[in-house]
């Protein structure tokens, strides 16, 4: 058994739509070792989906190579499937069958016996917290339900490796609270090494152990969310004013470091955000500016995923 459990080296997929080549992803060096949780963040269009259809033998790479489970994805994509589970986003079960008979049915389908099939849907049940809506039809259950049976569906076969993509889109957030409670003790309890992609960077922040960011079909970067936090995005201190003229006076007192405007607020970005508001205030004072609020706060993913791509995720999101 190896350790590693997902190696790609230069992977590269490109599309060719009208003449007109897309690259997709553009070399690609990845490595997830076995009982990782690690999430895939990346902007629209990234390459997240396309690097996950390769990784789960749904799509060919152009070039390069990828190995799951120590399996060659293009040369023994039967070992890689008996391996994986893939949570696709709205896909898995259908609607007619109780949740219960979808789960055998698709044990089945992996080959197990109906006595495994039966036992192993009654251990999904339990430990995905589904006894009160296993017998009821699919088309029957709420969305946060629907996503658990989905996960459940992924895990029948026991896969070491599980791939989730955007397993809480469209759940509200106690249902998305929920789903990633189980997320974790599903973790813990099988040791099942999980790759995910979310568009909630709080949701990549609360999960995982390692987050990959990749823009344009490329790896961008490669770390613990607290080590990426430290390394790219400084505390953002946010100076709300009283009028237009305090704070343009305040402009000119912000120390060199340069101030994002909206509205009557400044937003700065530095290390150290506590000790620099300090020296902050003390300059307005001198000056004569009045600040009406001050605010200090630590950074997040989604500064971090800002300062890398130049792009916000969840301004994508409600775009
Ligand atoms: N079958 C295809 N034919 C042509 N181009 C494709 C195909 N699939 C993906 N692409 C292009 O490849 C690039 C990467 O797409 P991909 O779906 O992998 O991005 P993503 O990171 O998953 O995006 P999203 O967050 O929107 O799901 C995009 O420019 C996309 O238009």
């Amino acid at each position: 058994m190896t350790d590693t459990m997902i190696r790609t080296s230069a992977l590269t997929k490109r599309f060719t739509v009208k003449k007109e080549t897309v690259e997709a992803v553009r070399g690609l060096d990845l490595r997830v070792m076995r009982g990782e949780m690690v999430a895939l963040l990346g902007p629209n269009g990234a390459g997240k989906s396309t690097t996950l259809r390769m990784l789960t033998t749904l799509l060919p790479p152009t070039s390069g190579e990828a190995e799951v489970a120590g399996f060659d994805v293009v040369t023994r994509q039967r070992e890689v499937r008996a391996r994986i589970g893939y949570i696709g986003q709205g896909n898995g079960a259908g609607h007619s069958q109780r949740g219960r008979d979808e789960l055998i049915s698709q044990g089945r389908a992996y080959g197990l016996s109906v006595a495994d099939a039966r036992r192993r849907a009654q251990e999904l049940i339990d430990s995905l917290d589904l006894g009160a809506v296993a017998d009821r039809v699919v088309s029957s259950l709420s969305g946060g339900q629907r996503r658990r049976l989905d996960i459940a569906m992924g895990l029948i076969h026991a896969p070491e490796l599980l791939f989730l993509d955007e397993p809480s889109t469209g759940l509200d957030p106690q249902n998305r609270a929920n789903l990633q409670e189980h997320v974790v003790r599903m973790h813990a309890e099988h040791g099942t090494t999980i790759v995910l992609t979310t568009h909630y960077l709080d949701e990549a922040d609360a999960l995982a152990d390692r987050v990959i960011v990749i823009d344009h079909g490329k790896l961008i970067a490669d770390d613990t969310p607290e080590r990426l936090k430290a390394d790219h995005a400084g505390d953002r201190i946010t100076l709300t004013f009283d009028s237009e003229d305090e704070l343009r006076r305040a402009e000119g007192h912000t120390l060199g470091i340069t101030a994002a405007r909206t509205g009557l607020t400044l937003t700065l970005r530095a290390d150290g955000g506590r000790h620099l508001v300090q020296k902050l205030m003390r300059g307005f004072d001198e000056a004569g500016v009045h600040v009406s609020a001050v605010e200090v706060a630590r950074p997040t993913l989604d500064d971090v995923f800002l300062a890398l791509t130049g792009r916000s995720l969840r301004e994508e999101n409600q775009a």
